[in-house]
């Protein structure tokens, strides 16, 4: 969502900047953006941790994240030297340090060495529970003069429920204003995703058919191979529901579901995907079951290699009721999406890793070809891959070759990665320059984190008082438990074929 101008000088504090989301996504993202000349002229990056690294330790770890993750994974020609040179550590305790004089020291510094007051950018890399501290702490430093040049940016999860997300929301809300707060869910930032909107409006094509008329049901997939991967810990707090769901799925409904906006404002954006949210039918405690479906891994087989259960891996209950599946059919109660049921599902330890949006439409009115054309009819579908391909497909029929009247379905193929040659920035690149830019668009205010808890409340309530007993309930390398698969047929539909030879 950039502009073509280069942010203004910046200074970004990292907190959590020994963890393992800076290593494998936040530097690696900011060393892209250098490469790409898309980071200020002036910039400084300072990781705040309390492990044991000199600034030269830590370029030294930090290389070998962009070795094993960026996505240009070597030092490009002595870029890795330029940019290491404005990266620094900071050790500190974020809980015991009462005072952060070590942050105000070092924008002290850069500023004297700028010329300039430069915008800070605190990212909150860290767990949740020492938010509203590091926040608290932060709000009090002296720091530029004007406390406008500053924002912080909190990562997921953003609460653990509706309650706890507002009262986040109070306090940080107390201390910055909303337009300094920036809740990062970076499947906001993902290519496929922002280019929904060029998709439904920068074309008159799909608007006219894009409501109930047209499209019979949505699919939104989002599958993943992997297991918790050592997250064990955090996930206990969390299932597939809250992680996944309250955040990504939802706000890929939204970009699916919103009315048109009226300019690209970043409020205008965030008022039409609100309105979607709240319009989704509260689901009462007594229907939870019938659209709703939760799963949980157990032992078995990924690709010939021996897979642990959920409940075998590092740090979670060996009876735990966490579930690794969720499937939910929500519907949207307006004028453009009454009755049509929007199917979302998400899971680990699936058979592929695939996020997959599909728009399912209506059958042709009347079908005046013979009956045997339309043994491979199949209607209209258009896919939206949005990773790890990215590509968005038409599919429609066609006159197969020869002389009879027979019909097949074709897709038409639009593949990004044709056109990027494998330069497509990742998420947390397009966001952390939204960020430096002070773009907020592509992240959550405060009211929309709001109201997707309200949506999934009503489940994980009742899941919370009514825990399965079937788990675990999928083996691995499956598309998840059965019931998945059956609270999308009692609606006479199937989930989409996810490959990429897709039917
Ligand atoms: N990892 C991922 O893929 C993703 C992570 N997230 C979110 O990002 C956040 C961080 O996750 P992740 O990087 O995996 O976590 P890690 O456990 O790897 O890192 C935690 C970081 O917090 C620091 N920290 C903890 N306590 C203190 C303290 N008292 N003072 C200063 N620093 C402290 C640690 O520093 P030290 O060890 O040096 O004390 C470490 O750098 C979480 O909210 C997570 O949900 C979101 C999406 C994906
Ligand atoms: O936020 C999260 O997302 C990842 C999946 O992200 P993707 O970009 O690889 O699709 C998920 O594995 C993780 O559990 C969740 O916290």
């Amino acid at each position: 969502m950039q502009t073509n101008k280069r942010p203004p000088a910046s200074l970004i504090f990292i907190f959590g900047g020994s963890g393992d989301l800076n290593f494998r996504k936040l530097i690696p993202a900011l060393y892209n953006l250098y490469i790409d000349d898309w980071m200020p002229e002036k910039f400084a990056i300072v990781g705040i941790g309390r492990k044991d690294f000199s600034d030269e330790s830590y370029r030294d770890r930090l290389l070998e994240g962009i070795q094993q993750f960026s996505r240009r994974k070597g030092e490009q020609n002595g870029k890795w030297a330029e940019f290491s040179k404005s990266v620094h550590y900071l050790r500190m305790d974020a809980e015991k340090d009462a005072s952060y004089t070590g942050i105000a020291d070092k924008a002290r510094e850069m500023e004297k060495a700028w010329g300039t007051h430069p915008n800070i950018l605190f990212y909150l890399a860290v767990a949740p529970q020492l938010v509203p501290d590091i926040a608290t702490k932060l709000s009090k430093v002296e720091l530029c003069g004007d406390r406008k040049c500053t924002r912080i940016v909190v990562e997921k999860p953003f609460g653990h429920d509706l309650q706890s997300a507002h009262e986040l929301n109070k306090l940080l809300t107390s201390l910055f204003s909303e337009e300094q707060i920036y809740r990062i869910d970076h499947y906001l930032g993902k290519e496929t995703v922002q280019n929904l909107l060029a998709l439904r409006f920068a074309n008159a094509l799909f608007e006219p058919i894009w409501n109930r008329n047209y499209i019979e049901h949505v699919q939104i997939t989002a599958a993943e191979t992997v297991g918790v991967e050592g997250r064990g810990g955090y996930y206990e707090t969390s299932g597939a529901l809250r992680d996944m769901v309250q955040n990504h799925i939802l706000q890929i409904l939204c970009m699916v579901a919103m009315e048109a906006p009226v300019s690209f404002d970043a409020n205008e954006i965030r008022n039409k995907k609100v309105d979607v949210l709240n319009a989704i039918r509260r689901i009462n405690p007594e229907d939870v079951h019938s659209v709703a479906v939760r799963g949980q891994y157990g032992e078995g087989w990924m690709k010939g290699e021996k897979v642990p259960g959920y409940r075998q891996e590092e740090s979670v209950d060996k009876n735990s009721n966490t579930e690794t599946f969720a499937a939910v059919k929500f519907y949207i109660d307006n004028w453009r999406w009454q009755d049509v049921p929007f199917y979302v599902r998400t899971g680990k330890r699936l058979r592929e890793k695939n996020t997959v949006i599909s728009l399912h439409f209506r059958p042709a009115p009347h079908y005046a070809f013979p009956p045997e054309a339309a043994e491979t009819w199949r209607p209209n579908r258009l896919t939206i891959t949005v990773s790890p391909e990215m590509d968005i497909r038409i599919r429609f029929q066609a006159k197969r070759l020869g002389q009879t009247m027979s019909l097949d379905p074709v897709d038409m193929i639009y593949k990004y990665d044709k056109d990027s040659q494998g330069h497509e920035p990742e998420a947390y690149e397009t966001l952390l320059l939204d960020a430096m830019e002070g773009n907020p668009t592509l992240f959550m205010r405060a009211d929309q984190v709001e109201a997707a808890w309200k949506v999934i409340t009503p489940i994980l309530e009742t899941w919370q008082t009514r825990p399965p007993v079937d788990f675990p309930n999928y083996v691995p390398n499956s598309w998840g438990p059965e019931d998945a698969e059956a609270l999308i047929a009692r609606d006479g539909h199937n989930w989409a074929t996810l490959s990429v030879n897709q039917q």
